[in-house]
C-alpha cells in the first residue's frame, strides 16, 4: 500500500478548505485533516499586549494531538477511514499491495511546523492579497467571532510573519493564486497531483 500525504495550506480564507473538498471528491481512498479541528478552547488562548487573543500561532493549537491524528493515518489508513466514517465507493477491504491511500492535510499554519512539513510529499500553498484576505475574513464566522480591529491587528501582521518564516526556513511549496477561480484551482491542483504524486496523466 503506498501512502502519499498532501498539504494544502495559505492564508485565511485563501480557498483551502473549498479546494480540499473538490480533491476529497475526486481522489481515490482519500481522507482529511483540518487543523482548525485542533484549535484549544478559548480560555486556554493567551492575550497579547495587543489585547487580542492571539489565535493566530501555532502555540493555538493543539499539534501533538494533529500529529497523533495523521500518525494514526499512517499507521493504518483503512482502519482510520472506517472510524471517520469515510466509507466512499472504494473497496477498502480488497486492498492491493499497490494501492494508493491518500491523506489531505488542510491548515493555515501547516508548514510552520516542521514534523507535519515534512511528512507531506508535496505542499500547496494559497495566497490572495490583503484586501481580497479582509474582504473574505469579513463575511466568515468562526466558532469564536473575529473582535473588531483582529484582522489589521493580529491576523494579518501574523500571516505575513509566518510566511516570512517558511520561506526563510527554507520549506519548499507550490504557490496557487486564490483569486483563480474555484474550477480553476482545483484543476491546476488536481492535475499537478495526478502528474507528480499519482503518476497518471
Ligand atoms: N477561488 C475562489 N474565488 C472566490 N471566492 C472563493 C474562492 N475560494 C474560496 N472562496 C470563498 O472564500 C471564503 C473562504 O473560503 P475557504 O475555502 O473556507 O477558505 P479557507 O479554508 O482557506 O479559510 C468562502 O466564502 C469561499 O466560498
Ligand atoms: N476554528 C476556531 O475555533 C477559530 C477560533 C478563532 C479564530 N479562528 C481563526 O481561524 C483562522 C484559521 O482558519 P482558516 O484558515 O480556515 O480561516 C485563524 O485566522 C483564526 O483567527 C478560528
Amino acid at each position: 500500500m503506498r501512502r502519499v500525504i498532501i498539504g494544502i495550506g495559505g492564508v485565511t480564507n485563501g480557498g483551502k478548505t473549498t479546494l480540499t473538498r473538490r480533491l476529497i471528491a475526486a481522489l481515490p481512498n482519500c481522507c482529511v485533516v483540518h487543523q482548525d479541528d485542533f484549535f484549544k478552547p478559548p480560555d486556554q488562548i493567551e492575550v497579547g499586549e495587543d489585547g487580542f487573543k492571539q489565535w493566530d500561532v501555532i502555540t493555538s493549537i493543539d499539534m501533538e494531538a494533529m500529529v497523533n491524528t495523521v500518525t494514526a493515518w499512517v499507521e493504518n489508513p483503512v482502519k482510520f477511514a472506517r472510524s471517520h466514517g469515510i466509507a466512499g465507493s472504494h473497496p477498502y477491504e480488497q486492498q492491493e499491495d499497490d494501492e494508493i491511500q491518500i491523506l489531505i492535510l488542510e491548515g493555515f499554519l501547516l508548514y510552520n511546523h516542521k514534523p507535519l512539513a515534512e511528512m507531506c510529499s508535496r505542499r500547496y500553498y494559497l495566497t490572495i492579497p490583503y484586501e481580497e484576505c479582509k474582504l473574505r475574513r469579513s463575511g466568515r464566522n468562526y466558532r469564536v467571532p473575529d473582535p473588531p480591529g483582529l484582522f489589521d491587528g493580529h491576523v494579518w501582521p501574523m500571516y505575513l510573519k509566518h510566511r516570512q518564516e517558511m520561506e526563510d526556513q527554507g520549506v519548499a511549496f507550490v504557490s496557487i493564486d486564490g483569486l483563480l477561480s474555484k474550477d480553476d484551482i482545483f484543476n491546476q491542483v488536481y492535475t499537478d497531483v495526478c502528474n507528480k504524486i499519482l503518476n497518471i496523466s
